[in-house]
């Protein structure tokens, strides 16, 4: 069985290293530079982590899930450890793979952007590789970002940007639109938690339907929307507001700021 290590055990990088142990297709080990989270992360008593870079050495494929921003402080202090034969996994937004492959002085490296929901296999992914990386390895990362939901390969960087501005970020936005649901269904009178029922099915029902049938979704607005009713109402506010383009004025900000942290800002 291969060997994984994963750099940074915080959301993201704790995700994939739960999602690989839990479909026991590779030895998984964990490195954080926070004692406390190291502790956490070993009082689970599932899979092994610790401070130091030693489980590097030996590891087949080396996932980066560190901030990007102190991205070149964890370069530094590996790149006298890791080889060019090492797969690179990086999950970090806006780091580029040429950033990566000079940083580390290695070659094969494989871009990715998940999002969060993988933590509980509806996460959403897209990868590209370098083209040191053989196609072998790039399919069998491929089933390992599966294991965590649906992934994709993309052709270009750029693609892996467009992503973070949709799935990858998108998990917030879609968290912006249902704060704003609760709060106003708590404004209406009811209770927190009749709020995030009322919020949280309204939101599962609408993707299932969405999913399940090959329909627009302003065909799925008009059929919920009567002529004159409450809903038309709510969407002329909507509209009135400009919230469609500034939903999508949201995701270019995004994107841009992937691009940012790419220029290293
Ligand atoms: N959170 C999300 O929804 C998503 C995050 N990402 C990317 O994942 C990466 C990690 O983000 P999060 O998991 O949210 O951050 P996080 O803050 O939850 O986790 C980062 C972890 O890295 C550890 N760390 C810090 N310095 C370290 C070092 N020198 N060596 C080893 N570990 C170190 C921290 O102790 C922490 O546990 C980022 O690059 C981000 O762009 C990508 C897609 C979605
Ligand atoms: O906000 C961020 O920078 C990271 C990347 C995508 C989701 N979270």
């Amino acid at each position: 069985m291969k060997k994984i290590v994963v750099i940074g055990g915080g959301n993201m990088g704790f995700t994939y290293a739960e999602g690989i142990y839990n479909a026991k297709i590779a030895n998984i080990e964990i490195i954080d530079k926070s004692d406390d989270r190291v502790a956490e992360i070993n009082g689970m008593n599932k899979m092994k982590a610790a401070t130091s870079y030693d489980a590097l050495k030996d590891a087949d494929i080396i996932f980066l899930a560190v901030k990007p921003q102190i991205a070149p402080l964890v370069f530094a202090d590996i790149k006298s450890i890791v080889n060019k034969n090492q797969l690179f996994v990086s999950v970090m937004a806006g780091m580029t793979i040429e950033t990566i492959q000079q940083g580390l002085g290695i070659d094969k490296v494989i871009r990715c952007m998940p999002n969060l929901p993988a933590s509980i296999q509806l996460g959403m992914t897209t990868y590209v590789g370098s083209k040191e990386v053989a196609k072998e390895n790039l399919d069998l990362v491929g089933t390992i970002l599966k294991s965590t939901g649906k992934a994709f390969e993309v052709e270009t960087e750029d693609m892996i940007d467009n992503t973070t501005g949709i799935s990858g970020s998108g998990s917030a936005y879609i968290f912006y639109f249902m704060n704003a649901m609760a709060e106003a269904a708590e404004d209406f009178g009811f209770s927190r938690e009749e709020a995030k029922t009322l919020t949280a099915q309204t939101f599962e029902g609408a993707v299932e339907l969405y999913k399940q049938n090959d329909i627009s979704l302003e065909e799925w607005m008009n059929r919920v929307a009567s002529k004159g009713g409450t809903t038309r109402a709510a969407l002329n506010n909507f509209d009135d507001n400009n919230v469609h383009n500034l939903i999508k004025e949201g995701t270019i900000a995004c994107v841009n700021r992937a691009k940012e942290l790419a220029a290293d800002k």
